[in-house]
């Protein structure tokens, strides 16, 4: 068992949303380990400071992450907290990842001043995303409503939205929890109807891999359902290439030993998707993530991608 630190520099970006997290984490870390020392490193990502353009145009997901992970190579953080939605699903051999926690509601969220969830709004409705996988499978199920783009932090979305710019909008159900906005949330959209992004609602936290005495730290955190479901919903990311550029999304549920994860890969303009579903014992989290992903990509997924890279090149 190596020494534990006493001493613990977080680094996390500055959003309302990932602030909370951070203190979150911070509290948690404390509680148990009387004694240990835990400062916060704020900073900002291109992801932040980016706001015009669709993710998917700047450079897609690890640009909420890369400043963070410069911290923890020049030794001026010690972890990282990260939304796991937004961590790409391949990192560097230099880091090590985990989850943090258990997971808070995995689903998207409806909001609204007037309307009490999707299928009230008049057909020409105006709701706000700019992600690829809600428009997918939204514009599908609801081919009537209008989508217009809306980038920016939850409290920036929520004011846009206020403002009177759209009739509705979706956000992670999670955010809107950890932030304490839960009573803006007017339904919570099934999985049936929109499958959350990989990762939605889990917390991670990044380290220097080979770090032991951080791992230590955090090992009595890790939660072992949202360890499998994060680590079957990542491997299915991997096979079906879940960046912001393609639709795509994947939901776990663990319960009795047993792991169940469904998912689909889209086209932004909701005209075509694949989805389905596999069941198996949790030991097998990754194994049954590729063999969804791979199932996925046989069933029209590919050319699904084929079709984004060319309309992308
Ligand atoms: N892409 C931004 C982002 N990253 C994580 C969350 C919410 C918290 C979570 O899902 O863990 C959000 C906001 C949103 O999509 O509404």
């Amino acid at each position: 068992m190596p020494t534990l630190p006493t001493h613990l520099r977080i680094a996390t970006r500055e959003s309302r949303l990932a602030l909370a997290q951070t203190h979150l984490v911070a509290e948690t870390l404390r509680s148990r380990n009387p004694g240990l020392k835990v400062e916060i490193v704020g900073m900002t990502t291109r992801g932040d400071t980016v706001l015009d353009r669709p993710l998917s145009q700047v450079g897609g997901k690890g640009l909420f992450i890369k400043e963070l992970e410069v911290a923890l190579v020049e030794e001026r953080a010690e972890i990282a907290v990260h939304s796991m939605k937004d961590v790409p699903m391949e990192i560097d051999a230099a880091f090590a990842l985990t989850t943090f926690g258990t997971r808070e509601d995995p689903r998207d969220a409806f909001v609204s001043a007037h309307f009490e969830s999707l299928d009230a709004l008049p057909a020409g409705s105006v709701v706000g995303t700019s992600s690829l996988r809600r428009e997918c499978q939204l514009r599908s199920a609801f081919p009537k409503l209008q989508f217009k783009p809306l980038r920016g932090n939850v409290n920036t979305r929520l004011a846009k939205l206020d403002a009177g710019d759209y009739d509705a909008i979706i956000l992670a159900a999670a955010g809107l929890r950890r932030l304490g906005f839960e009573a803006r949330i007017r339904t919570y959209l099934p999985p049936a109807l929109a499958i959350p992004a990989i990762g939605q609602g889990i917390l991670a936290i990044e380290h220097l891999a080979g770090r032991d005495d951080i791992a230590a730290l955090l090992r009595p955190f890790r939660d072992p359902a949202t360890k499998h479901a994060a680590r079957a919903e990542r491997a299915f990311g991997l096979v079906a290439e879940g960046s912001c550029e393609v639709p795509v999304g994947a939901l776990a549920h663990v319960a009795a030993g047993q792991l169940s994860l469904e998912a689909f890969i889209g086209l932004p303009d909701g005209t075509r998707v694949v989805r389905d579903a596999v069941r198996g014992d949790v030991a097998q989290d990754e194994a049954l993530g590729r063999t969804l992903g791979e199932k996925l990509l046989a069933m029209g997924g590919r050319e699904i991608l084929a079709a984004l890279q060319r309309a992308n090149a």
